[in-house]
């Protein structure tokens, strides 16, 4: 089992009477993506400025790598950060702008360079190392942004909302990229975003937030699962000639309500889907296909975050 690299207990934060984090608890292993969720105004940003050591907290406490967060100057050593709206100075060329931020974290010249053209490799620009940061794309921007949260050899990196504003080849790139620091790296990405499929696609956990606090927290496949389970709507697709009698035996379930269409029989039932399959197995019905409404991620971030926006 990877170490534990992050561990937030009841973390929370207020604004004079506003409380913006409520009170969140969660631990994330070397290696991880995980996904932070939430609408607008969840805390996702609040969060992530307390882990990185920009907010104080107003209660609770957090470890990177063990180090506790009343070290601060420590935490930032073993943390990068890509805030929501990095600013660059579009003077510099990207090699120099990663040498300076090198430089910062007290690496001697040559070893600066060094860790600069890497990084440049890393995050694919390379090529453009020696041109302004004026010239660059918004992708290519936020890509030397990551590159720039990583010239300390993190345990860690907060990612606010990365894709914001890329085109669907940009956010795949960060995306990507976002896979390939955790993997090859084994550094732990937190990256926080409303962009669902995104998460399905890069993140191994997820944790939703709403109105300050957790709502959920889990494997993405967990979270998904969990909100099906608490829905009680599925569609069962059965050879047309036993759509009559896959009828017939679900309509003696207690709970259970039927509509047929061609060869679907959607059921609602009161007590889960597990019932109704026993129920069409137990009577030999051949089940070509089965499926339970609301087992995406979407679907469990609707339902969890319900009313949430403020
Ligand atoms: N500096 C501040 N002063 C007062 N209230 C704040 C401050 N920063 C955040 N808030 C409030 O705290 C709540 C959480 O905001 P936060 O920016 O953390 O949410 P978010 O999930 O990141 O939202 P978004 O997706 O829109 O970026 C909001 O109600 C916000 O208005």
């Amino acid at each position: 089992m990877p170490g534990v690299t992050l561990e937030v207990r009841e973390l929370s934060k207020w604004f004079g009477s506003r409380t913006a984090v409520d009170s969140v608890s969660f631990t994330v292993h070397e290696g991880e993506v995980v996904g932070l969720l939430g609408p607008n105004g969840a805390g996702k940003t609040t969060t992530i400025r307390m882990l990185s050591t920009v907010l104080t907290p107003t209660g609770g406490d957090f470890a990177v790598a063990g180090v506790p967060s009343s070290r601060p100057a420590d935490i930032r050593a073993r943390i990068g950060v890509l805030p929501e709206s990095a600013g660059y100075p579009l003077h510099q060329t990207g090699l120099e702008y990663l040498m300076y931020h090198g430089r910062l974290f007290g690496l001697a010249r040559d070893e600066a360079r060094q860790t600069a053209v890497r990084l440049l490799g890393q995050v694919g620009l390379a090529d453009r190392a020696q041109t302004r940061i004026a010239t660059y794309s918004r992708g290519m921007r936020q890509r030397l942004g990551i590159a720039r949260a990583l010239v300390n050899n993190p345990s860690v990196v907060f990612l606010d909302e990365p894709t914001l504003g890329l085109d669907p080849a940009g956010q795949r790139e960060i995306l990507t990229l976002v896979r390939t620091i955790a993997e090859a790296r084994g550094t732990t990405v937190v990256v926080s975003t409303h962009t669902l499929p995104e998460v399905e696609q890069a993140c191994s956990s997820v944790l939703i937030m709403n109105r300050g606090k957790v709502v959920v927290s889990g494997s993405v496949a967990e979270v998904t699962n969990a909100e099906a389970a608490g829905r009680q709507s599925g569609h069962l697709r059965v050879p047309p000639d036993q759509v009559a009698r896959a009828s017939e035996v679900l309509q003696r379930v207690p709970g259970v309500s039927v509509e047929v269409s061609k060869d679907v029989v959607t059921v609602t039932s009161a007590d889960g889907m597990n019932t109704v399959l026993s129920a069409v197995l137990d009577a030999g019905i051949t089940l070509l296909s089965f499926e339970v409404d609301g087992a995406r991620l979407s679907d469990a971030f609707l339902a969890m975050t319900r009313g949430g926006s403020s």
